[in-house]
């Protein structure tokens, strides 16, 4: 079965150029100038569009257990929402449970998954009791195809780990090459200063923003970066929000260590306006690190075209409104941390490009490429070139587009974004060859995506 989009731009980390695309099954085989191919078994007309590899999403959570409750996305509708905006894989975080083991989590997380993804998908690891078992099973982890670890200096008593735990993992993972990701904010200090505003009676959701300061995210990843050099570890900082923390991850970049960091959309657009709306609208936009001030914003997209972010995920963690936000209402400690984002991160990236923030370049190389060689997955991903998965997008620039819970796919009752006005959108995608998006729908399945296993970071120094 051959597919020939012809006509397009065709993407790609330096830009584009006009040319024509020949996939043949699930692969790409012929990147050409425009005309060399003229037949196929269908034949899409991409002209006036861009043609890019299919979006990577880094960061999702899919059905992820918190706070007494799930994240409202099952793979099978997060994955089908990520296939609507252009992301044709996701990386997922299998979560350990404290007093569980690796092995048992990694295996519950493809009971949960297999068989039920639109779209590619792999899993990193989330370690939260680290012991010599847990030590041991993380090799086991990474013959499994699961080559990143994250820990969290947040939530004590949940997911935290001591900076003793975290030099224990760290250590394992320059033994084996894999990759630590961190969730970096001093979650002891946050817990002294939220139980201090709820004890003043202050219990609404921005409450949430000011009891988790820029400066304890930076302090926290300063202290991750200095544990990564002792202990000679990859480090990849998750959901970087506060320019404290992008300064720190800039000086060990240009200091030559290997360590990475991403942002997420909520960052460059949303603020702690929003979680200060009237009432408890606010409850909406509760993620960890929380929104920050709008001044963040201008340095994080700095951060993006000096790669010192090098990757944009959305850390989709998609909570209603209605009943699960809800368990927070009186106590915004209680309110269940995420955000959903999955399905506009390729649009909202997009605007960074009309706005001339960055350049199209940059947008694939976020979204796409850099995420695939980050975590493993390049050539096989990230780039439209032969022997590629033809996982594209056809991207029609000109389009206009309003974000809104009434028109999105993903399985909540809000939108973080709601009446944004996008130009530009996702006309098709396809993965592995098969177009799941088009004008005339979703086309897709949720038995179609495929386990992922991943080689080790392709960027250590
Ligand atoms: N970010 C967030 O608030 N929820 C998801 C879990 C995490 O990434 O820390
Ligand atoms: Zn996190
Ligand atoms: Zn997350």
């Amino acid at each position: 079965m051959r597919t020939l989009l012809k006509g397009g731009t065709v993407l790609s980390t330096t830009g584009g150029s006009l040319a024509d695309v020949l996939v043949e099954d699930e692969k790409i085989v012929a990147v050409t100038a425009p005309g060399v191919f003229t037949t196929a078994d269908t034949v899409l007309d991409a002209s006036g569009k861009y043609v890019l590899p299919g979006g990577i999403d880094a960061h999702t959570h899919m059905e992820m257990p918190f706070g007494g409750t799930f994240s409202a996305d099952t793979f099978e509708t997060g994955t089908t929402a990520a296939a609507w905006g252009g992301t044709t894989t996701i990386i997922d975080f299998a979560v350990q449970a404290k007093g569980t083991s690796l092995v048992s989590t990694l295996d519950k997380w493809h009971e949960k998954a297999d068989g039920n993804c639109a779209v590619d998908y792999g899993f990193h690891m989330i370690v939260s009791d680290v012991n010599d078992t847990t030590l041991k099973e993380m090799e086991t982890c990474i013959d499994g195809g699961v080559s990143s670890f994250k820990m969290f200096m947040a939530y004590p008593g949940v997911f935290y780990s001591t900076d003793g735990e975290i030099l224990r993992a760290m250590r394992k993972a320059t033994e084996t090459g894999s990759t630590i990701m961190m969730h970096a904010e001093n979650g002891i200090a946050i817990d002294e200063l939220v139980a201090q505003a709820l004890g003043e009676g202050k219990t609404d959701p921005v409450q949430h923003g000011y009891t988790r300061p820029s400066a304890l995210e930076g302090e926290a990843t300063s202290r991750a970066i200095t544990l990564a050099r002792v202990t000679g570890a990859p480090l990849y900082i998750v959901h970087l929000s506060a320019a404290e923390a992008l300064s720190a991850v800039a000086e060990a970049r240009d200091g030559g260590r290997n360590v990475f960091a991403e942002t997420c959309p909520q960052y460059l657009y949303l603020s702690i306006e929003d979680l200060a709306r009237p009432g408890f609208e606010g409850a909406k936009y509760v993620a960890s690190p929380p929104l920050r001030e709008k001044k963040h914003q201008a340095d994080l997209w700095r951060g993006l075209r000096t790669n010192d972010l090098s990757v944009v995920s959305t850390d989709h963690c998609p909570f209603c409104f209605k009943d699960q936000k809800e368990l927070g209402r009186g106590d915004f400690s209680k309110i269940p941390n995420g955000m959903p984002g999955v399905e506009h991160r390729m649009d909202l990236l997009h605007q960074g490009v009309v706005a001339g923030e960055i350049s199209l370049g940059r947008w694939v190389e976020a979204c796409s490429t850099t995420p695939a060689r980050m975590f493993g997955l390049y050539p096989r991903k990230g780039v439209i070139a032969p022997g590629s998965d033809a996982d594209i997008v056809v991207y029609d620039p000109a389009a206009r587009q309003t974000l809104s819970a009434e028109t999105h796919h993903m399985a909540v009752d809000y939108s973080a974004y709601e009446g944004f006005e996008i130009t530009g959108k996702v006309e098709t995608v396809l993965s592995r060859g098969k177009v799941v998006v088009s004008p005339s729908g979703f086309s897709g399945g949720t038995g179609h995506g495929r386990f992922l296993s991943r080689d080790k970071c392709q960027y250590l120094n």
